[in-house]
C-alpha cells in the first residue's frame, strides 16, 4: 500500500494519479492540495455550493420546433446547456465508453507503449492538465488530436473504429450546433462555422476518486480556450459550472452531450454570448469520465469581434488575437477562472 502523505515520501515525477490511487493512496499528495480559498467548500465565505438550485442548466431537445428560441436563451443566459436528441447513437456512444474504459484499465506501462512516440502520432496520454502546473489536477487524460497526414494505425486497434467514427459524428453535430447558434444571433453561419470548428480535439478524462476529495479539483475553474466544446459525461457527477456567485451542478443525464461555449465565441460576440466558467469536482467512492470534444479556429488564424456586434453604445471589448497566441498564452499560464481572456481584452475599455 502506497501512502504519500508529504513531499519527502512523493515520487519525483507521477506519470498517473490513477496508478497512485490503485495502489492504495490514503491522502492526498502535497502537491495535489489546493490553497484553503480555493477550495470547492470551503470553510467560510468565497462561493455558495448550490446544489439544489432552482435553475436547472437548460436541456435542449435537437427535434424540438423550439430549440433556436431555447438555443438562444441557454447562450446568452448560460453558455451551456445539455442536448438531447442528438442522433448519435447509444450503440457508438457505448462502444466507444468500452474502449476508453479498457485504455484506462491498463497499467500505466501498457498505455505508454500504446501511444506511439512517432511525431505524426495523434494521441498522447498524460496527468493532470500539463506538466508545470502550480497545483496539479486530479486527472489522467488520453489526448487526440487528427491531422489529414495521420496514419490512423497509431490508434490502438480496440480505440481506433470507436474514436475515429465518434469523431466523424460529432463533428457534424458541432456543425448542427454552431449553425443553430449563428440563426440563434441572426449571422451567416457558414464563415463562422467553417472557421470556427476547422481544429477539432479529444480530451479523454479519467478523474479516479479521491480519498480526501476537499483538498482537490479534478480540474479546477477555467473556460475553454476555443469555440465550443460537446462533452460526454458518465453518470457521475462532477462537472460544475459557475452563475454568479453560485456553482450548479451540470448533472448527467442520460444520453444528453453537454455544449459549452468558449472564450473565441465571447470574443467573437463581443461579449453578447459569453463563455462559461466550470470546473470539475472530485469524490470520495467512484471514479468519472468525460469524453470532450473541441472545437477552435485554426492556429494562424486571427479572431475579433464581428461587426455586427461593436455599436457606439457597445464598443469593441477584444482586440484581433491570433489563435495560436492564444493558445500559447493559455497553456502558459493554466485555468484561472476565465483570466484568460484578459489576453484578447481591449486595453481601452474597463473591465
Ligand atoms: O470532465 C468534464 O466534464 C469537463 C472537462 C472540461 O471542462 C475540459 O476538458 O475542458
Ligand atoms: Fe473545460
Amino acid at each position: 500500500m502506497t501512502t504519500i502523505a508529504d513531499d519527502t515520501q512523493q515520487p519525483k515525477k507521477i506519470r498517473s494519479i490513477k496508478e497512485l490511487v490503485d495502489a492504495g493512496l490514503q491522502h492526498v499528495p502535497a502537491m495535489y492540495i489546493r490553497p484553503v480559498q480555493e477550495r470547492a467548500r470551503p470553510c467560510a465565505g468565497s462561493f455558495n455550493i448550490v446544489d439544489q438550485h432552482p435553475h436547472r442548466v437548460p436541456v435542449i431537445s435537437l427535434s424540438s420546433s423550439q430549440r433556436l428560441q431555447q438555443v438562444a436563451h441557454a447562450c446568452s443566459e448560460w453558455g451551456i446547456f445539455q442536448i438531447t436528441d442528438h442522433g448519435v447513437s447509444t450503440s457508438l456512444q457505448n462502444q466507444l465508453w468500452s474502449a476508453a474504459y479498457h485504455f484506462f484499465s491498463l497499467p500505466t506501462e501498457t498505455k505508454l507503449q500504446l501511444i506511439s512516440q512517432d511525431p505524426s502520432s495523434p494521441l498522447l496520454f498524460f496527468t493532470g492538465f500539463f506538466s508545470h502546473e502550480q497545483v496539479k489536477e486530479w486527472k489522467d487524460t488520453l489526448g487526440f488530436k487528427p491531422s489529414p497526414s495521420m496514419d490512423e494505425k497509431l490508434v490502438p486497434y480496440f480505440l481506433r473504429g470507436p474514436m475515429l467514427n465518434f469523431h466523424k459524428k460529432m463533428r457534424m453535430l458541432s456543425r448542427i450546433l454552431c449553425e443553430a447558434i449563428c440563426s440563434s444571433l441572426a449571422i451567416d453561419s457558414q464563415g463562422v462555422c467553417d472557421s470556427h470548428l476547422s481544429r477539432a480535439t479529444m480530451g479523454f478524462n479519467y478523474y479516479p476518486a479521491c480519498p480526501e476529495p476537499d483538498l482537490t479539483f479534478g480540474l479546477s475553474s477555467h473556460s475553454d480556450f476555443g469555440s465550443l466544446t460537446i462533452i460526454m459525461q458518465d453518470e457521475v457527477k462532477g462537472l460544475q459550472v459557475r452563475r454568479g456567485d453560485a456553482w450548479i451542478d451540470v448533472a448527467p443525464v442520460p444520453n444528453a452531450f453537454t455544449v459549452i461555449l468558449g472564450d473565441q465565441i465571447e470574443i467573437l460576440t463581443n461579449g453578447y454570448y459569453k463563455s462559461v466558467e466550470h470546473r470539475v469536482l472530485t469524490n470520495q467512492t467512484r471514479p468519472r469520465m468525460s469524453i470532450a470534444c473541441f472545437y477552435g479556429p485554426n492556429e494562424h488564424e486571427h479572431v475579433k469581434p464581428l461587426d455586427q456586434f461593436v455599436t457606439p453604445e457597445r464598443p469593441t471589448m477584444y482586440k484581433e488575437t491570433k489563435f495560436s497566441d492564444y493558445l500559447k498564452h493559455g497553456f502558459s499560464r493554466g485555468l484561472n477562472g476565465k483570466s484568460n481572456l484578459q489576453f484578447s481584452r481591449h486595453k481601452l475599455v474597463p473591465f
